[in-house]
């Protein structure tokens, strides 16, 4: 099907084929969708060890969500070797945050190649900055022409106590270079004065489910659950 209307794509004018993508583009970016579906993002913020990762992994065992983490995209660009590596990995054992483009640019690309239209963001946006961006931009898919833009279905809010984020992260064992107590701190840190304005801009709109994260894990699955 994709095939054939490529092949009578080509046969027509290239501004006309321009037109038609960019209008279906207008439509798909009013109507947040991806090649025709709708695309649906939830994301999930909290602290440093709050338990995003463990609770993203248990709600992708039960819906069909895809988990992106973007501080694991971020990690495996590191270890990809990309001349972006060096600073990303400064900057994460800083406990600081990463240009907005980068992170941004990883999920744009992991959305598209995931080919799902049910996403589960964790760790992402981490700052007003991430958010606005994030918001704002859109998704260059197929001809390099359609357009998206993204905005999420609802935000999920891990609270948990700063001694019991410390206690997890300190006993993680990941090989994670901000597994330290120096990180943690700095991390926490901006956890408050960052990522905490975003979550409290999504409360404003009535679009957070806050769930008491330092129970034990079965329990904070529950929770959501419920
Ligand atoms: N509810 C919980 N009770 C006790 N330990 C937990 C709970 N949830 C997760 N953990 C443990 O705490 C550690 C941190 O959890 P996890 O990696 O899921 O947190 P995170 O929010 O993704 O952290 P980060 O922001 O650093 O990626 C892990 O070792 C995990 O097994
Ligand atoms: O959107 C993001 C997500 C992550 N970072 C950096 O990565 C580390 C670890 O992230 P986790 O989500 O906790 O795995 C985080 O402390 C930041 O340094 C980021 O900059 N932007
Ligand atoms: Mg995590």
């Amino acid at each position: 099907m994709r095939g054939g209307l490529v092949a009578s794509a080509r046969l027509l004018p290239r501004p006309l084929v321009r037109w038609f993508l960019q209008r279906r583009a207008q439509q798909d970016i009013n109507e947040n969708m991806l090649g025709g579906k709708k695309v649906k993002i939830i994301f999930v913020l909290g602290g440093p060890g709050s338990g995003k990762g463990t609770q993203c992994s248990n709600i992708v065992e039960h819906f069909d969500f895809i988990h992106l983490s973007a501080g694991e995209l971020l990690r495996a660009e590191i270890n990809s070797g990309s001349e972006n590596g060096t600073m990303i990995d400064t900057i994460i054992t800083e406990g600081k945050i990463v240009p907005s483009e980068i992170t941004i640019k990883l999920l744009q690309e992991a959305i598209i190649k995931g080919g799902n239209d049910k996403y589960i963001i964790d760790g992402f946006p981490r700052n007003e900055e991430n958010r606005v961006v994030f918001e704002s931009v859109t998704l260059v898919t197929y001809f390099q022409l359609l357009e998206i833009s993204i905005s999420p279905e609802f935000v999920l809010f891990f609270d948990c106590s700063e001694e019991e984020m410390e206690r997890r992260l300190l006993g993680r064992n990941q090989g994670r270079s901000d597994d330290n107590i120096e990180t943690i701190r700095k991390r926490l840190k901006v956890f408050v004065e960052s990522s905490l304005p975003v979550i409290e801009y999504y409360e404003s709109k009535g679009m957070v489910k806050k769930i008491d994260a330092t129970k034990p894990a079965p329990e904070v699955f529950e929770d959501f659950l419920n």
